[in-house]
């Protein structure tokens, strides 16, 4: 061997030890100044439980601290279980920690532009921009009218199928999605749209199942050419179709604009009307499948999360029978039985507006907090380092569940939302300490990236309960496990029966009648069939 050589292969050998022993180092410089968590391995990261994170995470909050690093591979990951801290961070730092970690697969390769997982910047600012459009307070106002009706539908229709129940609600969020995005009602969840958008669902989520792709840990990948790729042609021909449909449905309601106006008549109001009338005024910086993907998200988004958070109103109901008898009461006393609940009792019904709280803070549907956030510069935080680049999970989980702020957490009981100065509000529910959102609970996220659509969906939440209490008396056909909950980024009771039967027979009639009109408002609104 010449001396040459030997020098080459001296230095190929010192630097296959230098290099990954310099990321080493670096990394356990990091990792000693950031929160301390479980030890993680070097290069591999921390073991994680295959199903349901969020409980461990709960775990070793108790261990750790409510704010603690584990490590996916070399990227630290900051979980925090106390809703100050959250507040400190993803609220009053927003400027630092509104961004998404790096989705290689759904964000980037699926694509689609979803507003949900797009990095914090002029993306996604455009994006959100259009969305909140259909989320004034004005706009609010107007769907009101729908959201009584289609309750008032679901009651009804769980009256003559009570079985159903969970479909039902599958029915009346997506219903009330589809008729802001579109303007067109849904009647059945077996409708070709539905099942379509269910599909389109299922795919993304697939995309996310950690260890599914390669690419998301080494995102070189992603520039494999197709024809190299048969995973990659299989996730763009399923991207390709969900935008193809995404554009249909924005076609369908340019048709609705037109035919109506032959007829002299509006279109029933819709956001894509709207922002296709943006569109005529002002340049929106959106290519033609990222604007039609806008409308789209909010079935995505906002279905699925508020028909699952009814789901837990059930399990909660039929597993704490003693907040069921004070919400009847507090129907009898306000309601009376010749009429159902309206937007307008809002504010003589307390009980069931902090009923709609607890249900979110129980069991709380984005159990890890939604959609991670992401922290785009280095920062401190009492002392410890969070570098650019951490990811942000708010466990939702521990932090509804954290007994500093709400004393007996597994205990249902609306009373802890009630006003202190309501009789039926309970002191020693009343926390050490005060949660610092005004809702009482952080279920709908934080700072820059909190859910858009809260104020829809608390409203939502609130009517379809009014109208269940009033109509139903609720009771359990055995005992549950009320932790016996599905897996993934929301989460959902495992399918239960129980007993949903109709108050009296003057209930009935009543159902009845407003049943008829409630049909007459959704007729504004044709059916997608
Ligand atoms: C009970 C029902 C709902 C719950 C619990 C819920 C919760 C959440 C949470 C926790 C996030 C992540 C927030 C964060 O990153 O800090 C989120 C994001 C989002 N939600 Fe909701 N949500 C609900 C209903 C809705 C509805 C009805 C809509 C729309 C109609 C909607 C649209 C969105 C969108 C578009 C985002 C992404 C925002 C962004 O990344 O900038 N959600 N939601």
């Amino acid at each position: 061997m010449s001396l040459l050589s030997a020098l080459a292969s001296w230095y190929t050998w010192a630097g296959l030890v230098a290099i990954p022993l310099v990321i080493l180092l670096s990394d356990i410089w990091t990792w000693y100044r950031m929160p301390p968590g479980p030890l993680p391995l070097p290069f591999v990261g921390n073991k994680f439980p295959s199903s349901k994170p969020w409980i461990q995470f709960q775990e070793w909050s108790k261990i750790y601290g409510p704010i603690f690093t584990v490590w996916v591979g070399r990227r630290p990951t900051l979980v925090i279980s106390d809703p100050q801290i959250a507040v400190d961070l993803m609220e009053k730092r927003s400027n630092k920690y509104s961004s998404r970690p790096r989705f290689v697969v759904m964000g980037e390769i699926y694509g689609g532009g979803s507003v949900l997982v797009q990095p914090y910047g002029k993306e996604w600012s455009v994006r959100r921009k259009l969305l909140h459009r259909a989320m004034t307070p004005a706009a609010l106002r107007t769907y009101k009218a729908r959201q009584e009706a289609e309750s008032t539908r679901l009651a009804f229709r769980i009256m003559r199928n009570p079985d159903n129940w969970e479909r039902e609600f599958d029915r009346f969020t997506a219903s009330v999605v589809f008729s802001i995005s579109y303007g067109h009602r849904i009647d059945s969840v077996d409708s070709p749209i539905i099942r379509e958008r269910l599909e389109f669902m299922h795919f993304m989520a697939s995309l996310n199942v950690p260890g599914a792709y390669k690419a998301e840990s080494f995102p070189i990948l992603k520039y494999i050419p197709p024809f190299l790729a048969p995973w990659k042609r299989n996730i763009e021909a399923h991207s390709n179709l969900e935008a193809q449909s995404n554009i249909a449905l924005v076609e369908g309601v340019k048709r609705d604009i037109l035919v109506a106006k032959e007829k002299g008549l509006e279109a029933a109001p819709s956001l894509t009307q709207t922002l296709l009338a943006v569109r005529e005024e002002e340049h929106i910086p959106l290519p033609e499948k990222d604007f039609c993907n806008v409308p789209s998200s909010l079935f995505g988004a906002g279905s699925d999360t508020t028909a699952s958070t009814l789901c837990s109103a059930i399990l909660a109901l039929v597993t704490h029978p003693e907040a069921l008898v004070v919400a009847h009461a507090e129907m009898e006393s306000v309601i009376g039985i010749s009429r159902t609940p309206t937007f307008d009792d809002e504010a003589n019904l307390p009980y069931i507006r902090a009923l709609a709280k607890e249900v979110l803070r129980w069991r709380p549907v984005a159990v890890l907090g939604g959609t991670p956030h992401a922290s785009t510069e280095d920062d401190n935080y009492e002392g410890w380092l969070i570098p650019r680049g951490t990811t942000i999970l708010g466990n939702s989980w521990a932090i509804n569940l954290n007994d500093e702020y709400y004393p007996k957490p597994d205990l249902f009981n609306p009373a802890r939302f009630l006003d202190e100065k309501d009789p039926r509000y309970v002191p020693e529910l009343k926390g050490q300490k005060t949660h610092p959102a005004k809702a009482g609970h952080s279920s709908f996220g934080w700072g820059r990236r909190i859910c858009p659509g809260a104020d829809l969906a608390a409203n939502s939440l609130f009517i379809a309960l009014a109208k269940l209490i009033w109509s139903f008396d609720i009771q359990a056909t055995r005992t549950y496990d009320t932790l016996d909950y599905t897996d993934g980024f929301n989460i959902r009771p495992k399918p239960f029966k129980c007993s949903i039967r109709i108050r009296s027979e003057e209930h009935k009639r009543t159902l009845e009648k407003e049943k008829l009109e409630a049909d007459k408002e959704m007729e504004k609104f044709p059916a997608y069939v």
